[in-house]
């Protein structure tokens, strides 16, 4: 659906260069839901943009629906981007209009027949939960209404791309949960194909089926959101996840552990699927003679799989603590030793 390929993007600022894309090479499918996550001047916006050319790649192609965006003319271009509906952070609604007028102007734009226009906005409004607002103003609105109008306005079109800029960033955490379950909805059922651009490890969990990781202008990994969280390749990768998953242990707690013998270690343990369900903690205690401790422990569901994290501290003679994290490495998803001062707070 969206083949981006050795993207480059260099500004100049004066005598200065920045550049804000290194060689960013991106394939989104059709129907998914791909998240890009990245600190703030990573390049995430920079790499939206290009997807509809807002912002033209100094070197590099893009591909959006079997079309080559660089190749068009400014009148094709312009149709391409009907197809390519956009939201923002900051929501961009025109003020001086109410609701109505505000979903209804992309049409006008258009040049939609008048007679379809209500029927249009209507369906809209109705889609988003807001057919009661149509003559509210957005200074009337809250956050989240005023994403909901942003929506509407996105897909006035019929887009078959929606890119979202982080479009849940300036609202609170519940507010940016109904956004988000909006987003999926409109996904499920028009089977839109959504890029969003984000900096919160939560949105990417909660909706994107897969994830990039932005630095320095380049994407430092990439896979599926449950892949890249159950086994991160990258320090950083492993960052935005402790923002999810804050397996922290009170070093008090850490203090009145007592090892069972010489041999001691604290493990992350990543369980997947149905193994997180198995008794795999019971026949590590009943088979090997170790002790264990469970310091954290947290399962989530991601796009319908189970993902379970664990600290768990094991102790004993060393010959029994190493078959132990051996028995454990087979029947797990992962097994990392960390160390008290990663896990303590
Ligand atoms: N129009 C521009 N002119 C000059 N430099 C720019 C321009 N737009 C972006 N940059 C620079 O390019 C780099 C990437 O910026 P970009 O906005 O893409 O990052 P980002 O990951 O989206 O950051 P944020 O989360 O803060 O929006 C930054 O160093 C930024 O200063």
């Amino acid at each position: 659906m969206i083949q981006l390929t050795n993207i480059h993007k260099t500004y100049k600022v004066g005598s200065k260069q920045v550049d804000a894309l290194k060689g960013v090479t991106l394939h989104v499918n059709k129907g998914e839901i791909f998240g890009v996550i990245g600190f703030s001047g990573a390049g995430k916006s920079t790499l939206l943009r290009t997807i509809n050319l807002l912002e033209k790649p100094t070197s590099g192609s893009v591909v959006v629906n079997g079309q080559d965006m660089l190749k068009l003319s400014e009148k094709e271009l312009r149709q391409a981007r009907k197809k390519i509906g956009v939201i923002f952070q900051h929501f961009n609604l025109l003020s001086s209009y109410n609701v109505f007028d505000n979903v209804a102007e992309i049409l006008r734009m258009n040049r939609v027949p008048k007679e379809q226009i209500r029927k249009k906005v209507e369906e809209l409004l109705r889609l988003v939960g807001l057919e009661d607002k149509a003559n509210a103003y957005p200074s009337q609105l809250s956050g989240g209404q005023k994403q909901r109008v942003g929506i509407a306005r996105a897909l006035a079109m019929d887009p078959e791309i929606l890119l979202c800029d982080e479009a849940t960033s300036a609202l609170d955490p519940q507010t940016t949960e109904s956004i988000l379950d909006l987003l999926l909805d409109i996904n499920q059922k028009f089977g839109l194909t959504i890029v969003l651009i984000t900096h919160e490890m939560q949105v990417i969990k909660k909706i994107c089926d897969r994830v990039a990781i932005m630095e320095n202008g380049v994407i430092i990994e990439q896979g599926t959101v449950l892949d890249v969280f159950s086994n991160p390749q990258q320090p950083t990768t492993g960052n935005f996840i402790k923002t999810v998953f804050d397996d922290k242990v009170p070093k008090e707690m850490l203090a009145k552990i007592k090892n069972a013998g010489p041999s001691a270690y604290i493990l992350r343990v990543a369980f997947r699927g149905d193994a997180a369900l198995d008794p795999v903690l019971g026949t590590l205690a009943s088979r090997y003679p170790v002790k264990t401790n469970l310091l954290y422990g947290s399962i989530s569901s991601i796009k319908g799989t189970a993902l379970g994290i664990l600290l768990l501290h094991i102790s004993g003679e060393d010959k029994a603590v190493q078959e132990g994290i051996a028995y454990l490495r087979q029947s797990v998803y992962r097994v990392d030793v960390v160390s008290q001062a990663e896990v303590g707070v």
